[in-house]
């Protein structure tokens, strides 16, 4: 039993914090925890970004406690073997492995940056890899290329869609002059003679008020031709000459009245494209004259989840598990503005994945799993075979790195020639976390391209505590955000989903960590508010 269990009341986030920064740690050696066998790679990885200040000489704890977290990680994975719960049989191997890679990164070469490629590469070879910001760009890029599409929705389900083009004026607000109090409508200086009867709103034509009379007046009614002001009803004396109406101040010229136009006048641009419809906007709209909007049609994306070890209920049984990504990715992709038209299960059948996504008319195609070059890892075989054009092929980024993005070609059985719409690829590595940091670094950009949306404005935050990084490549760190700064969150191995939902959203940790301090980005989460 987890020992956070026990603090009653504790908020499900702040149960999660790291404490004291033993990200990799915490992981494998916390008697609280249970042990995480195939995250030996990464973890090592991670302690030896660890040892790098130590080795260059470095002050401050940190060094040290990447040492030790090193030699934990490293014969937790060597002696995993004899430890069921720590994942059985390929433990040995993935040690080795583990040692492998974080040797090499400790050569002063492997310590390079990550080169950056540019879209395109050398005639459509691999592009990769490429760094993150790199990669979010040519993703960003690759959706703006796609033609901009427009389609008209009634008001009532214009919410959450992106306007296509401006909200222009079809009318002056107000549309004619009017009462901004209840009181009298006078024309002239006072005091004035009451005429009969009422202006109310929502009623036709009013005759003209003479010079020196007035006529009773309701909030938003038309004033009347000739009409100077609106004296307030509070403002008003009555009584003291029957039938004559005098005020208690001075009533300026054009008091009370919103004279037509004030807001805008016909074909004034009211907001420029590409803003999102929230409710206010639909108010507006509706003020001005809209029945429906022009919208920028939501981009059909179709998902692809490959593998066959993936149950759809049920609990796990003999090397099943449940799928996690179909159930997350659906509402996560229409919350970026998508419309999920299909979820398919291929399980790891290279032939179907073919013709799925051969077949398909959707603009964005996402994959999950199958993206390293295992076995049964179909996507780059099925995309070379598909002819699709490499636009990004693994990131510097952890997790996720084998993440990637292609253009494919027209879908099987359209007509040659014009009109083609532009299909593209999305493949999410199949860790569950890994997929997010895919989702996050390569989808999103590319939705809001295809949706005409601008990256957003980063979102940036001091870390509260140290924040170990990777040697070359960013991280992705699940985070929540407490009185202005980052909280990273434990449970941050690449096949954990415990961290992400607790999380508000995505620490960006540079090459090389973060100290308390430093701001970071934040990639949020759709659902969570501005804080
Ligand atoms: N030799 C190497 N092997 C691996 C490397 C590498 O660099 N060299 N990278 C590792 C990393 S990092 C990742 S991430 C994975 C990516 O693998 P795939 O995209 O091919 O994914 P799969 O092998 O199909 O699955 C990985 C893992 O995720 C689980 N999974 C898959 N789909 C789901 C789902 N829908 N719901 C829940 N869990 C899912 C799957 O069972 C595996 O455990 O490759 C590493 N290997
Ligand atoms: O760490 Mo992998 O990069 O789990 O995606």
């Amino acid at each position: 039993m987890n020992d956070m269990d026990d603090v009653d009341g504790m908020d499900d986030a702040l149960a999660l914090l790291l404490d004291e920064g033993h990200l990799v740690a915490e992981s494998v050696t916390s008697p609280v925890l249970p042990p995480v066998g195939g995250d030996s790679v990464d973890g090592v990885e991670d302690a030896l970004a660890l040892l790098k200040p130590e080795r260059a000489g470095a002050a401050g704890g940190v060094g040290v406690e990447g040492v030790a977290d090193a030699a934990v990680l490293v014969s937790a994975g060597a002696t995993g073997a004899g430890a069921p719960s720590a994942g059985g049989r390929g433990q040995d191997s993935d040690a080795a492995e583990g040692v492998e890679d974080a040797l090499a990164l400790l050569a002063p070469e492997q310590g390079a940056e990550t080169p950056r490629t540019e879209g395109g590469g050398d005639g459509g070879g691999p592009v990769g890899p490429v760094d993150w910001a790199g990669a979010r760009e040519i993703a960003a890029a690759a959706g703006q290329d796609a033609r901009p599409r427009t389609e008209r929705v009634p008001l009532a389900a214009a919410l959450g869609r992106v306007l296509a083009e401006p909200l222009v004026a079809l009318c002056d607000l107000p549309s004619f002059d009017t009462s901004a109090m209840d009181g009298w409508a006078v024309a002239g200086p006072g005091p004035w003679t009451v005429r009969d009867g009422s202006v109310l709103a929502g009623r036709g034509a009013v005759a003209p008020l003479e010079d020196g009379t007035a006529v009773r007046i309701a909030t938003g009614a038309r004033i009347p031709p000739e009409a100077t002001a609106v004296l307030r009803s509070e403002h008003a004396r009555t009584g003291e000459r029957p039938g004559l109406l005098a005020a208690d101040r001075g009533l300026p010229h054009g008091q009370d009245v919103r004279p037509r136009g004030q807001e805008c006048r016909t074909g004034d641009r009211l907001l420029p494209a590409a803003r999102v419809v929230n409710p206010a906007v639909l108010g507006l709209a509706a003020a001005a004259g809209y029945d429906e909007l022009g919208v920028v049609p939501r981009p059909g994306v179709e998902v692809l989840v490959l593998g066959d070890e993936l149950l759809a209920t049920g609990l796990p049984y003999d090397g099943l598990i449940r799928d996690a990504l179909g159930p997350m990715l659906v509402p996560w992709l229409e919350a970026l503005g998508a419309e999920v038209a299909a979820v398919r299960w291929i399980g790891d059948d290279a032939g179907a994945l073919r013709r799925a996504v051969a077949a398909s008319t959707a603009d964005l195609l996402v994959t999950t799993g199958g993206t390293a070059s295992g076995p049964v890892d179909h996507v780059h075989p099925v995309l070379r075979a598909e002819g699709a054009e490499p636009l990004v092929d693994s990131v510097g980024v952890r997790p996720g790195h084998p993440m990637l993005l292609a253009r494919l070609g027209a879908p099987l059985g359209s007509p040659a020639g014009t009109g083609t719409p532009v299909r593209h690829l999305v493949g999410l590595p199949g860790n569950p976390l890994a997929a997010v940091a895919g989702l996050l670094t390569l989808a999103e950009p590319l939705l809001r391209g295809l949706l005409g949306l601008a990256p957003p404005v980063p979102h940036r935050a001091p870390v509260d505590e140290e924040v170990p990084g990777h040697p070359r490549d960013t991280r992705l760190v699940p985070c929540v955000h407490r009185e202005g700064r980052l909280l990273p969150l434990r449970y941050h191995g690449p096949a954990m989903l415990r961290g992400i939902a607790a999380a508000e959203g995505l620490a960006v940790v540079p090459p090389g960590g973060a100290r308390p301090g430093d701001e970071v980005e934040v990639l949020r989460f759709p659902w969570t508010t501005p804080g």
